[in-house]
């Protein structure tokens, strides 16, 4: 799509959302697959339909419910994306990454992703949380092909620090606080939707990939183009492709995101309250 159409539909979503949510928070979060639950522990909540959005896709897939949520934890502001749309599912980058140039609009500064995924490296198992510190992009596409809007970011963004260090040293620290040993690793994105054989998850392992999924790097790639900081925190639902021996099944990825939607949800929570308070002392 031409990059003017695409932010003038960025800037019609926007305007939907501001007629009921007039002052969005600065922080928002992307929830994965199986992690909708996460957005019910915010207070003061409203809540958009994403059928209520013009232009905004809508999930097809379980365990994406299709809301944004507006709310507060401990009385920092959040804004929460209760589904995501991906590109197995049919859908452009354009449209896959829609999300993140509304929020752009919006005027969210810090984006937080989360993502189901299977641990390659032998050292996550199941139920292992991983700050992404790097991704690979073997989606096979760019989201940020074809014309650039100067007004949003530059032709050739840099993409040398794609999640924060300053956010990822603020994850650990609060990971900390909650006794929880927050992992570190690669993300790597394959465009799905059938899991990866044996075979890949080998080759995978030699690229240096710890973790893989269908998402999560569209996404981060058009937040870093716009400026937003990026925090990727990816929850590992299954062990990958012939680590285990045991098969992958979508009805367990969503299972294992439920359970650790407490502790996923706790994280966010602490990197939320201390970006706010960073925010009100003017340092953020
Ligand atoms: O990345 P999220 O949306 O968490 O979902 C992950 O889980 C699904 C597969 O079970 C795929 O969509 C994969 O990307
Ligand atoms: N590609 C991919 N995505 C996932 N999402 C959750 N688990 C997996 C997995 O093993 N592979």
């Amino acid at each position: 799509m031409p990059p003017i159409e695409l932010d003038e539909r960025a800037s019609e979503a926007a305007l939907a959302i501001q007629a009921t949510i007039p002052k969005p928070p600065k922080v928002a979060v992307v929830l994965g697959s199986g992690l909708g639950a996460l957005a019910n522990r915010l207070a003061d909540r409203t809540i958009v339909p994403y059928a209520k959005i013009p232009h905004f896709p809508r999930p097809t897939v379980e365990g994406h419910e299709g809301n944004l949520v507006s709310g507060t934890v401990a009385g920092a502001p959040l804004l929460v994306f209760q589904g995501r749309f991906h590109y197995y599912e049919g859908y452009g980058l354009d449209e896959v990454t829609f999300p993140i140039r509304v929020m752009k609009r919006l005027g969210v500064r810090t984006l937080i992703l989360t993502a189901a995924t299977g641990g390659i490296d032998l050292s996550l198992p199941a139920g292992t949380i991983v700050c992404l510190k790097d991704h690979l992009n073997l989606i096979g596409s760019n989201p940020l092909r074809g014309p650039n809007d100067e007004r949003v970011g530059k032709r050739f963004p840099d993409m040398t620090e794609v999640y924060s260090h300053r956010l990822r040293d603020l994850a650990f620290e609060e990971a900390d606080k909650l006794g929880l040993n927050l992992a570190s690793g690669v993300y790597a994105c394959l465009p799905g939707p059938s899991y990866e054989t044996p075979a890949e998850i080998r080759m995978l392992r030699i690229l240096g990939a710890d973790v893989v999924g269908m998402s999560t790097v569209p996404e981060a790639i058009v937040a870093r183009h716009a400026g937003l900081d990026v925090l990727a925190l990816a929850l590992v639902t299954n062990a990958a492709a012939g680590v285990s021996g045991e098969i992958i099944s979508h009805a367990d990825v969503v299972e294992a995101g439920l359970k650790a939607t407490p502790l996923i949800g706790a994280l966010i929570e602490g990197v939320v309250q201390r970006l706010d308070a960073e925010d009100r002392q003017g340092t953020a």
